[in-house]
Parts: structure tokens; sequence; C-alpha cells
């Protein structure tokens, strides 16, 4: 592995720099590169009142940027050296807060925040879900560094994972550029890309509707290139259905994936208002 000290954006990570293997475990794969935590910055349009999550912060290379533009900064890591290293490098900025913790046990904060972090790509989809599912979710905006498959994932159409589709719901999701594995350290086996998690405003959906659009969802993504009328048959009339692809301007033999997020709010929507709620999906 070809090391470049001068280039690394925490110095303090020669010391962490763990075997290939652990890193790995871990997701612990640190950026090297203070171009792209600025360029992180500059997507995530932090202002000097707004909280910002750093999730997996290592030993502060995000988080000590962070701390220069937002009101405050809550760094999350697991590691317990990295934890203490990070203690120690933001003992002086009074808007840090390391919480040394599983990012899943952390309690998000009560009013909007954001999100700017690279974070450990083993539990990308758990933290996209932390951030993301629910009701109440009060995140605004978010720029994450994930694996680049995962990104194009997350963002490509058409949309045949329930979980995806309930997220594009109420988020734009857009992949920003791809970051090549060298400017980790040590470098992942693959490249990474930076994902922009934008909340809609307005929302097709009130947030309220969040779990049960989930639920009806993953029952009529079953079989994602079902057409139209036999994915919505458990939950539809015929003549609803009929009356469904006129208004969404599609056939019946449309594939159900195909559809568009204003598509789906429609045809939830109609679920919601005309067919009675033991036909839900639950
Ligand atoms: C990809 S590294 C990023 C480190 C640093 N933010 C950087 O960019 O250099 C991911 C970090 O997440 C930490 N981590 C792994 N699992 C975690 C978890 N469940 N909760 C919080 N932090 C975790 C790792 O210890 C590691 O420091």
């Amino acid at each position: 592995m070809r090391r470049n000290h001068k280039k690394t954006a925490c110095p303090q990570l020669r010391r962490h720099t763990h075997p290939q293997q652990q890193s790995q475990r871990h997701g612990q794969h640190f950026l090297r590169d203070k171009q792209i935590i600025e360029e992180m910055i500059k997507q995530a349009d932090i202002q000097p009142a707004d909280t910002v999550i750093d999730i997996g912060a290592g030993a502060g290379a995000i988080t000590l940027a962070l701390a220069q533009r937002a009101g405050s900064v809550l760094a999350v890591e697991k590691d317990n050296g990295l934890a203490q290293t990070l203690r120690k490098r933001s003992a002086s900025l009074r808007n840090v807060t390391v919480v040394e913790k599983d990012i899943m046990n952390l309690r998000l904060p009560r009013d909007p925040y954001l999100a700017v972090a690279n974070i450990p790509f083993y539990m990308t989809t758990s933290i996209l879900k932390l951030l993301m599912n629910g009701s109440g979710s009060k995140l605004k905006r978010a720029i994450l560094l994930i694996e680049k498959g995962a990104a194009l994932g997350f963002t490509s159409r058409p949309i045949t994972k329930p979980s995806i589709l309930a997220w594009r719901m109420w988020y734009d999701l857009k992949m920003i550029r791809v970051v090549e594995r060298r400017h980790f350290s040590p470098p992942p086996k693959v490249d990474a890309a930076l994902l922009l998690i934008q909340k809609k405003t307005p929302a097709f959906l009130e947030e309220h509707h969040f779990h049960r659009f989930l639920a009806f969802a993953e029952d009529v993504l079953r079989y994602p290139r079902m057409p139209v009328y036999l994915a919505l048959s458990g939950i539809f009339t015929p003549p609803q259905i009929k009356k469904l692809c006129l208004h969404a301007g599609v056939d019946r033999d449309f594939p159900i994936c195909k559809l568009n997020e204003q598509q789906w709010a429609a045809v939830y929507t109609t679920m919601i208002q005309h067919v009675p709620s033991f036909r839900w999906p639950k």
C-alpha cells in the first residue's frame, strides 16, 4: 500500500491505520483528500445555525471542517481510540460534541438537521433507513460518501425496491460524482460516490403516510415488472384500476415499477380515499 501522509486530511491516522482486514470489518477507510471534504461541505449548503451529524467521524477529517461552518456538529464514532483522538483534536471547539456510540443507537435530533459523512460502507442501507425512514424524519439534507454501486442503485430508474421508492417519495436522491478508491486510506475494494439527499418540499404525500406507503409499496412491487392491472388487483376493483390507468396516462400492461413518483402518489391516495382500510396492505 502506497502511503502519502502529506496528503492525508488527518495526520493522526498514522496511528489508526489498521490492517486491511480490520479496516474492512469496521468500514474504516479514511478520507485523504481535503478537496473532497470541501466539496461535500459546499454541496451540503450549511448555514451558521445548522446542526450537522458526522456519521463515523473517525479522527475528525470531516468533523473539524464542519465545525468552521455549522452551528453545532455531532460527531458519532464507535471506535474508542478514534473517538478519544477526536475528543482531543476538537477540545477547543465549543460547537463539536463527540459521541462514542454505534450510530444505530443514536437518538437523532428532534429539530431539522443535516448529515455530512464518509459512512462505513457495510452499514449503508441501515444508515439510510435511520435517516429517512419514519414519519417524523427531521433530515433536511445529507451528503454521504457511499459505495458507487450502492449510489447507482439508490438513484437509478425504474425503481424496483419498495424501500428506495419510499425514500424517493419524500427525498430527492442524486449521485453527484464518483470518488475513486485512491482517495481513501486504506483504499476500499471498490470506488465510492457522493450521494446528495434532499428533502422534497413539498413532498407528494404527507410525512405521516411513510409506513403505510412502505407497506403498500412492498405489496405491489413484489414482482416489479408485473403489469399495472395485475399488480394492483389485490387492492383495487377492475373499474378503479381502469380509472387509475386513465388518470396516470398508462396502459394496463405498463410495468408497475415504471410509474413515476407522482403516479405512485396518485395510486396510493386513491387507495386511502376509495378502498376500505381492511384491503390496505399491512
Ligand atoms: C469510512 S470511515 C470514515 C472516517 C472519517 N469520517 C473520514 O472520513 O476519514 C467510517 C468510520 O465509521 C466508524 N464506524 C463503523 N461502524 C460504526 C457504527 N456502527 N457507528 C458509528 N461509527 C462507526 C469507523 O470506526 C470509521 O471511523
